[in-house]
């Protein structure tokens, strides 16, 4: 039996009582192996996969307002997020077994011990299993306090000796123990009026969906009818179809019979201006559709590869994704989901569809000043797709088909994808991929190098991007080094994170915004650093965007990373094996990294708005950035 006693503290009390339940324990007998552990080296992920046998006790701290020290601070915000997540599963600690002590000042309050009562509550939510009474100690009754500490340092004891002794014991425990968990939390709940409660999401999921950001579509229709018991025993009997694993009959995929959009996301995502397709595709028009149409720029995918964005439909067939990344602009109002669970509407269908949403809204510009009659046609004449809307394309079961669909009508296809689904094929390292990608999956780090590991196979393009997040992921060169040189990808792409002037759910401000010369700079080490295969290429400085490539694209001394897309369409014709550099174009000297013009297309006419410029003052410069966007999004 192995039992961790978890600690934080400011000023060391709580770390002596800790301590004191250490020794006590270590008399308990020899065959408990007991650690103590400041909170601040917890491993979430081992708490996560806790076995029954395995208790662990928590002896917390409150500190400001309530609120954590600042040794507890991290795993508090990790522990709120993952409770409030609606993708989690809230059975997702049913294995643990606790136990949570609160040390604070009634003087202070409602706020007293409401750190330590977060835990406990936040823990009992997601199914984990009191093994004895939480307590909460005030300091300021001295007398009292040392007894009260005492007594529930004598019930762990006690429970933890239940627990060697027998297992029926410890079931019958368990359930006299949660019983009094419940009716603790009850009181709780009054307490701390920022709280929602469990019946009330409930309520939530079910009455205000449209204004709800947790829009998770499996619980909403779960929620909605039975509840939250039933809907998690739902859940687990379900035998929805995954993703069409190889071998997977199409007529399985077939027979589910849930729609993805359900009418209220329907709304929702009409209002962000998506013009979707069937049951759970969309299509939505690109900034930079728009300003290539009026002959105003394009996007860096004109500048690296020469994709048109005037004629780039931005298209998703799964606005359902499996990551949460902090990054996403899309403020998580799609659909989260590891598994395919719904029904799936015919890939020609869809690429019927996104077409003739994609053209209705070319059509909208006819006329507007500067979209000439030329490029007005071209725009109408699709020539690519880019699969890099919102969502996990790859999850839909047919995206095969669908991308053989769309080169068949001599579109050309970009997929991205956040690389947790290795079978069907943002982060240097494990820790910062969890923490800027927010994955599902418990095995997102396997998942992700599995896919690292398929992208080396390919025979095609490939292209790793990076987007910095500065304070995330800026200082981890090695790491991405690394995963370059497992992955081969033909391509790098490097950028800077967008800031979206939201500040909600996914946490990002303006300090987290790298500036150009920042994403230069990190792209001139991480060159150098890769292997002496790969150099920069192109810069896109509008966007702080980079391009690394591998120097086989670099042809007698002179880029080649355009696309000649007529040689490609006729290749994917031909049927024959081909492989990425046959189809291979110069790329032009505006786009080469070092040229003066820093990727912007000289056939184009730069349209500087009322911008903030940058006068050597980067707090206020990032100010003047932050209002300009607040004040477009207006
Ligand atoms: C700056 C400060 C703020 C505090 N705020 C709270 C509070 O909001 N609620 C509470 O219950 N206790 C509060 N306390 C009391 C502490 O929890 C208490 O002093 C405790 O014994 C500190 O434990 P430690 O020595 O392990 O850090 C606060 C203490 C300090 C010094």
């Amino acid at each position: 039996m192995r039992v961790s006693v978890v600690f934080s503290t400011q000023e060391g009390t709580t770390e002596s009582i800790a301590e004191k339940l250490v020794a006590a324990l270590g008399r308990v007998g020899n065959t408990i192996a007991v650690d103590l552990v400041n909170i601040k080296a917890i491993d979430n992920d081992e708490l996560l996969k806790r076995k029954p046998a395995d208790p662990v006790f928590f002896v917390l701290t409150t500190y400001v307002d309530g609120g954590p020290a600042d040794d507890a601070a991290w795993f508090g915000s990790w522990l709120e997020d993952y409770r409030y997540d609606f993708r989690v599963s809230k059975a997702s600690l049913s294995d643990l077994r606790f136990s949570v002590f609160g040390v604070g000042d009634a003087a202070y309050g409602s706020s007293w011990c409401l750190f330590p009562k977060k835990v406990d509550a936040f823990l009992s939510d997601m199914a984990g299993v009191k093994i004895c009474e939480s307590i909460f100690g005030d300091v300021g009754e001295r007398m009292e306090f040392d007894g009260v500490v005492d007594a529930w340092i004598n019930s762990c004891v006690q429970s933890v000796s239940t627990i060697l002794s027998g297992a029926d014991l410890v079931s019958s425990n368990i359930a006299k123990l949660s019983m009094s968990s419940l009716e603790k939390q009850d009181e709780f709940e009054e307490l701390n009026d920022d709280y929602v409660s469990s019946d009330e999401e409930e309520d939530e999921f079910v009455d205000a969906p449209e204004e709800s950001k947790l829009m998770d579509l499996e619980d909403l229709g779960a929620f909605a009818s039975v509840g939250l018991k039933k809907a998690k025993q739902e859940q687990d009997d379900s035998t929805g179809i995954v993703i069409r694993k190889k071998g997977t009959s199409v007529s399985a995929v077939a027979s589910i019979t849930r729609e993805m959009i359900t009418p209220n996301l329907r709304k929702n995502l009409e209002k962000q201006g998506y013009k979707l397709i069937g049951t759970h595709s969309g299509v939505k028009m690109c900034r930079w559709t728009k300003a290539q149409l009026r002959n105003r720029g394009g996007c860096y995918k004109h500048t690296f590869y020469g994709i048109e964005s005037h004629r780039c439909m931005e298209t998703t067939p799964s606005l359902a994704c499996a990551n949460k990344c902090v990054f996403c602009w899309r403020h998580q109002t799609n659909p989260v989901g590891v598994e395919w669970r719904w029904k799936a509407d015919a890939p020609e269908d869809i690429v019927n569809g996104a077409i003739e949403k994609h053209r209705a809204m070319i059509n909208q510009f006819k006329g507007v000043p500067g979209v000439t009659a030329e490029r007005f046609k071209e725009g109408m004449d699709i020539a690519h797709c880019a699969l890099s809307l919102v969502g996990e394309p790859i999850m839909y079961p047919y995206i095969n088909e669908f991308v053989d669909l769309l080169h068949q009508k001599n579109i050309s296809s970009f997929l991205v994808t956040n690389s947790q689904f290795p079978e069907l094929i943002h982060a240097g390292n494990k820790e910062s991929l969890k923490k800027i990608d927010r994955p599902l999956f418990s095995d997102f780090w396997e998942r992700f190098n599995s896919c690292v590991d398929e992208l080396a196979k390919k025979e095609q393009r490939t292209v790793f991007r990076l987007t910095l997040v500065k304070g995330f992921n800026i200082t981890e060169l090695k790491s991405y080094a690394e995963l370059v040189r497992k992955g081969k990808p033909d391509f790098i792409e490097v950028k800077g994170v967008t800031f979206c002037g939201y500040t909600g759910e996914n946490s990002l401000t303006m300090s987290n915004v790298p500036f150009h010369e920042e994403v230069v700079e990190f792209v001139k080490i991480l060159a150098a650093d890769i292997s002496d295969e790969y150099e920069i290429s192109c810069e896109h400085a509008h966007t702080c965007s980079m391009l690394i490539s591998h120097k086989k694209y670099k042809i007698d001394g002179v880029w080649h990373t355009w696309i000649d897309y007529p040689k490609f369409h006729s290749l994917v014709r031909s049927g024959e094996h081909f492989t990425s550099m046959d189809y291979v174009a110069k790329t032009p000297d505006w786009a080469v990294f070092g040229d003066d013009r820093k990727g912007f297309d000289p056939d184009m006419t730069r349209v500087y708005k009322n911008k903030a410029k940058y006068d050597g003052n980067p707090e206020a410069y990032k100010a003047k950035i932050k209002a300009d966007i607040l004040a477009a999004a207006e």
